[in-house]
């Protein structure tokens, strides 16, 4: 069978009038900042990887080492190549300027460099999560308020999960793709054209230790799948939560399910457990892409105004029917 890369496949949708040649060079460096990563979370404990980076970041969060890592990779990446005209991170403060003289480029970029960053030390799945946006300051340096535009403004946004194998999956606005990295030969093949998400799913993922913060609406739907066949969904669920988004939305978009870190009373303070702009829009634009439905349980992810780069947001996705049913049971409340 003939084997399409990443290359044929951004070159096609070029081609197609999908995206410009700034685009498709923004997104082959990020697949080349995903290969380094790669190579580092793969190698773990060999390369002393692992552990605890002894900083915080902006939001108070112990850095592992690999976050920093994975940080610096994307950053470096990005700068060069003119295709940019500012970045964000959730691993840094402020927006990150192109430090170098070029004239301004076209897009902003967006990121949660790594993931799942509890799961780094104990070899589970982790991921990298990136937002693509039109560049709105003109020639001028982006300042944070050009960043906060609504999810639907996203002209491109993907995914790297670094597990048994690594993959990453991508949409430009017409469907969702994903490529498995050939270590060997260095390139990512086009593996799984146009996933899809089932409009219907027997199976959740929720951090069920908060069971007692949720809202009402969140314990009835969790309470009514937990009493399966003879309850009023009458079908038996099964329950995962990996604790890396990445791999959790990654199953959603393999085989369906349903993904909540709703409010509670536990992350209200904060608006939410997950950042709207590296995690919570891109994995929306996937999720819809895909057929499948994104929501805070109240409105619509991607009709969000962002108020602040870093700010935090409930989050249900997934399968469509039982996302609106989840969303309904908040409207009723
Ligand atoms: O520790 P919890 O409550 O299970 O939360 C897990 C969630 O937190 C996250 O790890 C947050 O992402 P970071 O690792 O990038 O901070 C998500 O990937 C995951 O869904
Ligand atoms: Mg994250
Ligand atoms: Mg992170």
């Amino acid at each position: 069978m003939r084997r399409v890369t990443l290359t044929q496949f951004l070159i096609e949708q070029q081609r197609a009038g999908r995206i410009s040649p700034d685009l498709r060079l923004l997104i082959e460096v990020v697949a080349r900042a995903v290969k380094a990563i790669s190579v580092n979370v793969s190698k773990g404990a060999l390369a002393g990887v692992l552990g605890e980076a002894g900083t915080d970041n902006v939001q108070g969060e112990a850095q592992k080492k690999l976050d920093v890592i994975a940080n610096e990779i994307l950053l470096q990446a990005n700068e060069w190549g003119g295709h940019l005209a500012a970045m964000a991170s959730e691993e840094v403060e402020t927006v990150h300027q192109i430090p170098f003289d070029y004239p301004k480029g076209g897009f902003l970029l967006l990121f949660d460099p790594l993931d799942g960053s509890s799961n780094i030390d104990v070899n589970i799945s982790v991921g990298t999560i990136f937002s693509v946006l039109r560049n709105p300051a003109g020639g001028s340096e982006p300042t944070e308020a050009n960043f906060l535009q609504p999810g639907s403004e996203q002209v491109a946004a993907g995914y790297a999960v670094y597990g048994p194998s690594t993959q990453l999956v991508l949409t430009v606005g017409n469907g969702v793709h994903g490529f498995t990295l050939d270590r060997e030969m260095g390139s990512f093949v086009y593996t799984q054209p146009f996933m899809t998400i089932p409009v219907d799913t027997q199976e959740f993922a929720i951090n069920a230790s908060n069971a007692r913060f949720w809202e009402q609406p969140v314990k009835r739907y969790v309470d009514e799948m937990q009493a399966g066949k003879g309850g009023p969904l009458g079908k038996d669920y099964n329950m995962r939560w990996v604790a890396s988004m990445v791999a959790d939305v990654h199953r959603i978009l393999t085989r369906g399910g349903i993904f909540m870190y709703p409010m509670d009373e536990k992350c209200r303070a904060k608006g939410g457990k997950l950042r709207l702009m590296y995690e919570a829009n891109p994995m929306a634009m996937l999720v819809e892409q895909a057929g499948g439905a994104a929501s805070t349980g109240r409105e619509r992810i991607m009709d969000l105004k962002p108020t602040e780069l870093h700010q935090r947001v409930p989050v249900i996705l997934g399968s469509k029917n039982e996302v609106e049913r989840v969303v309904s049971y908040h409207l009723e409340a």
